[in-house]
């Protein structure tokens, strides 16, 4: 055994669990993003290696592995740290994204490790990627790929404002500065368009670990900033966000008579008995009288636990409704805009009937593409249809109240998935903007049908579908064609 293992042995972060930091008690969390064979998990198996975080058998193992596959310095292959969770993955397929843990003397930190774009893209946006921080790693002899300009749309969509930029392979072009000072002018100006201001450029070698964790002097004398993870330890860590109490309703328990409680996870804000809350959709308003975890009764509760909730009063709970606080409330209502990024090829198609899915909630909703962002541009372009990969400005119509935060306020509750009802795949993972005020539900997107039938049937058509689905909000409209017209374009034009 060597004295790296020795070492990595007794500094050794238990796999469960994040290490705890010295000074900051927060961990940072960060992913890791960019092309097939830009790095990654090269760049991952160095910074668990460089700060020690690789346990015992985990380090003979890939001692073992690498046998033959070491670099010049001797090293072992760091991405083979990597291939147990490949493993993992193919036989079972909850698992979409691992989440890596090491810490230095100042701080720990969590990093996402999801292999290949679609899983990556998919965790973003189904809230896995709680990021502070993304590295956006880039192959130093390719310059700046469309794949780089989307990982950084989506992660700052995502709500990341803090990037690393790790210009990787360095090593490969001889250390070179202009090369370097290029590709970060490039990046810097497409972030200015994103609204991305801080942005940190590394030149690094994650084979050689130069400006990983041990600075890349001796090689890069022009290069004077911080290493990667002097980065990471200046890095902030989001604030918690700015919505009330959210619990999503994963199930009712009844173990008894005398008992009925409601299970889920705390998705924003914190509760305390004695504070009135309103159940979503139907309204009704109780007061918590207890709040019990596995093993404890709590005096409060707080984003991310898991709890069961007790109210003072008999009223109809079911699973997928909401639990929220009276005077801090989400939105409600049948018509919503999002962002979303399409995951499979057959992309999302104008008027198709998915299942969306946010927590606990999973309801029927109509997709209305409205625009395709431009990724060489930055502009949004009008379209019908979302391929695969694109990521899209769409209008969500549903035959029953939905309820969201905007994703600004609320990751949890302001992002969802949809899913084709006749593959099962999850074809697009979104975050929601906002209500839309104008027309509800459904006949913001099917005005153009509807109107162009007959008036009065137009109205039956409506009426009953009102009745049907208890369209409280919705507006019903008489209209000639040509102002249909109008108003369809000018809801085209208002994106
Ligand atoms: N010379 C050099 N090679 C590197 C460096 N980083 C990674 N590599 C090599 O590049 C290849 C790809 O590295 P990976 O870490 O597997 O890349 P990845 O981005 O994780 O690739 P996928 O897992 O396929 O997405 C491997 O052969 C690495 O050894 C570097 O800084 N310098």
């Amino acid at each position: 055994m060597t004295a790296a293992v020795t070492a990595a042995h007794a500094l050794a972060v238990p796999a469960a669990e994040p290490a705890t930091a010295t000074r900051d008690s927060r961990p940072l969390r960060l992913i890791t993003c960019g092309s097939v064979d830009d790095g990654k998990s090269t760049l991952i198996g160095r910074l668990l290696w460089d700060t020690k975080a690789v346990k015992e058998d985990q380090a003979a193992t890939l001692q073992r592995d690498s046998t033959g596959k070491q670099n010049d310095l001797g090293l072992p292959d760091f991405a083979l740290l990597l291939d147990g969770l490949q493993a993992e993955r193919e036989q079972g397929i909850t698992i979409d994204v691992a989440y890596r843990y090491f810490s230095t003397d100042k701080r720990s930190f969590i990093v996402a490790d999801t292999p290949g774009h679609e899983q990556y893209t998919r965790n973003m946006a189904t809230g896995a990627s709680t990021a502070d921080l993304a590295v956006l790693l880039v192959d130093a002899r390719a310059g700046i790929l469309e794949q780089t300009r989307r990982h950084a749309t989506i992660a700052s969509l995502l709500g990341i404002k803090q990037f690393v930029l790790a210009i990787n392979k360095i090593d490969l072009t001889n250390y070179d500065r202009a090369g370097f000072e290029k590709i970060t002018h490039e990046f810097r100006e497409f972030a200015l368009s994103l609204g991305v201001k801080q942005i940190t450029a590394i030149p690094m070698s994650a084979l050689k670990g130069e400006n990983v964790v041990y600075s890349g002097e001796a090689s890069m004398p022009w290069y004077a900033g911080p290493t990667l993870v002097e980065t990471l330890e200046l890095a902030t860590v989001r604030s918690s966000q700015a919505t009330g109490f959210r619990f999503s309703v994963q199930r009712v328990s009844r173990p008894g008579e005398s008992f009925r409680g409601y299970q889920g996870t705390v998705a924003g804000g914190s509760v305390k008995p004695g504070d009135s809350v309103m159940i979503l959709p139907s309204g009704m308003v109780a007061n918590v009288s207890k709040i019990v975890t596995f093993d404890l009764v709590r005096n409060a509760a707080v984003a991310g636990d898991a709890i069961t909730l007790v109210l003072d009063r008999q009223v109809d709970v079911a699973r997928g409704d909401m639990i929220v606080s009276i005077d801090s409330q989400p939105q409600v209502g049948l018509s919503f805009d999002a962002q979303i990024v399409a995951l499979q090829p057959e992309g999302i198609e104008a008027g198709k009937r998915y299942w969306l899915k946010s927590g606990s909630r999973r309801q029927r909703v109509q997709v209305q593409p409205l625009a395709q962002l431009e990724l060489k541009t930055g502009a949004w372009a009008p379209v019908d249809t979302l391929y695969m990969n694109a990521i899209g400005k769409v209008r969500l119509a549903f035959d029953e109240q939905a309820i969201f935060d905007p994703y600004e306020q609320n990751r949890a509750t302001g992002s969802f998935i949809l899913i084709d009802p006749d593959t099962n795949n999850t074809v697009a993972g979104g975050m929601v903007s906002g209500k839309r005020s104008e027309l509800g539900g459904i006949h913001g997107g099917d005005a153009r049908v509807i109107l162009s039938l007959p008036a009065d049937l137009a109205d039956q058509i409506m009426a009953s579908e009102l009745f049907a689905n208890r369209r409280h909000e919705a507006e019903v409209r008489r209209m000639t064609a040509a102002e249909a017209a109008d108003l369809w374009s000018n809801a085209a034009s208002d994106i």
